[in-house]
């Protein structure tokens, strides 16, 4: 078996993470890269310097008993900075902290075990404390397996095998000091060296390419979600409303149209400011699935007009429900920072007919919004009966 020189991994890694912060220096450059990614583009630089120092101090450039503790102090550092990006990715910036922290922690027991034995127990605590970070990580990037890409899970399961090896090592430095049969104490050595090689360009691709992947995810979302409400917008209520349209040429319980538009809303952006009238867009949307079911779809048309879809609901069933989230809405103002501003809205309703095209329908649903604004608002108006019956 080919013989790896520790000192020549650890120059390797060196070289490694310098060129991949070179790199990153030049990746998204801007006042708009995503904070996660500027995190772990530090974490990068940490490490990089971690490994020089630790490369430089194996080669007896700086002086040893400055580079191993100065060296795995950056290590330590680096990679809970980089599992407190993966959490912060996830969302779940709760952990970042505790992460943070186990990162000092881990520098404080590495000096301590340094100062009591600087080979063997220096050594354990190395691999044990660093696998336990690495494993940190790991768990950054599972969390939220099921919505994972597999991109995403290939190396939340990479980091944590890559932790487990690194650990490993520290462990066969204590139970197998001398060796076990043909596997001497330096083989694990070496494979941990690799191990951190490997995860190091995995990393450095994978990282990176998993933002990219986020963000065309997140503009593929916004091609068919309203950002301020998070339901859907016109043309993903559209795109839905395809296959109800060819179920209402076939007999059986119609599918009802309910067009929404809040009242004098103008008032509201002039009298309280825009903040304050997209805090009342959002209140107002959740009013609205408050009242509906699971089959049912609230989406925004445009400005403040939305729509509901009702499937297997009849005419009179869909007035009820619009009836319901009016006095819901009429009834629940919103607390803005100056006062509670009070809501209603004006409803419009009608059924999905056999010979009608998008056009048609949302005409009819218009119309019947229309009069109920005439009409004076806040009320539920629906489309003409003897219309219906034609
Ligand atoms: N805060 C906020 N305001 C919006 C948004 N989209 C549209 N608007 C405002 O909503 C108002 C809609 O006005 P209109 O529907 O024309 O009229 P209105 O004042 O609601 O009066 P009526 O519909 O006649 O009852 C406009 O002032 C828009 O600027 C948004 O996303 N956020």
């Amino acid at each position: 078996m080919t013989n790896l020189d520790a000192s020549t991994m650890v120059l390797v890694l060196a070289l490694g993470n310098l060129a991949l912060c070179a790199v990153l220096t030049f990746f998204e450059h801007g006042p708009v890269r995503a904070p996660a990614l500027a995190a772990w583009g530090l974490s990068k630089q940490v490490q990089a310097g971690a490994w020089t120092l630790l490369a430089l101090g194996s080669a007896g450039v700086v002086p040893e008993p400055l580079a191993l503790p100065g060296g795995y102090a950056l290590l330590f550092a680096g990679v809970a900075i980089e599992a407190g990006a993966s959490w912060e990715q996830a969302g779940r910036e709760g952990w970042r902290r505790p992460t943070l922290l186990a990162g000092g922690l881990a520098i404080l027991v590495f000096f301590v075990c340094y100062l009591i034995d600087e080979q063997g127990l220096r050594s354990l605590a190395a691999s044990l404390l660093l696998g336990a970070l690495y494993l940190n990580g790991a768990a950054a990037l599972a969390s939220g397996w099921r919505q994972a890409s597999l991109l995403q899970r290939f190396l939340a399961i990479l980091t944590a095998v890559l932790a487990l090896v690194v650990a490993a090592r520290g462990l066969s430095v204590l139970l197998l000091p001398g060796g076990w049969r043909w596997l001497s104490s330096e083989l694990p050595r070496q494979l941990s060296s690799a191990a951190l090689y490997v995860l190091m360009l995995a990393n450095g691709f994978g990282v990176l390419l998993l933002a990219r992947e986020r963000a065309t995810r997140e503009l593929a979302r916004l091609e068919v979600v309203d950002p301020l409400t998070d339901v859907p917008n016109r043309r993903g209520l559209f795109a839905a409303l395809g296959p109800w349209m060819a179920l209402a040429r076939r007999p059986g319980l119609p599918t009802a149209l309910v067009v929404l538009d809040l009242d004098q809303f103008k008032r509201v952006n002039d009298g309280y400011g825009h903040p304050a009238g997209d805090a009342v867009l959002r209140h107002v949307v959740e009013l609205c699935k408050r009242q509906l079911r699971d089959s049912d779809m609230l989406g925004r048309l445009v400005g403040v007009e939305f729509a509901i879809l009702l499937p297997r609901t009849k005419l009179e069933e869909a007035v009820l429900v619009a009836e319901r989230i009016r006095a819901a809405i009429a009834s629940s103002p919103v607390k803005s920072e100056r006062a509670m501003i009070a809501m209603t809205a004006s409803f419009g309703v009608t059924v999905i007919r056999p010979e009608d095209s998008t056009v048609t329908l949302f005409q009819r649903a218009d119309d019947a919004l229309r009069a109920a604004k005439e009409a004076g608002r806040n009320r539920v108006s629906q489309a003409a009966a003897a219309e219906l019956e034609a």
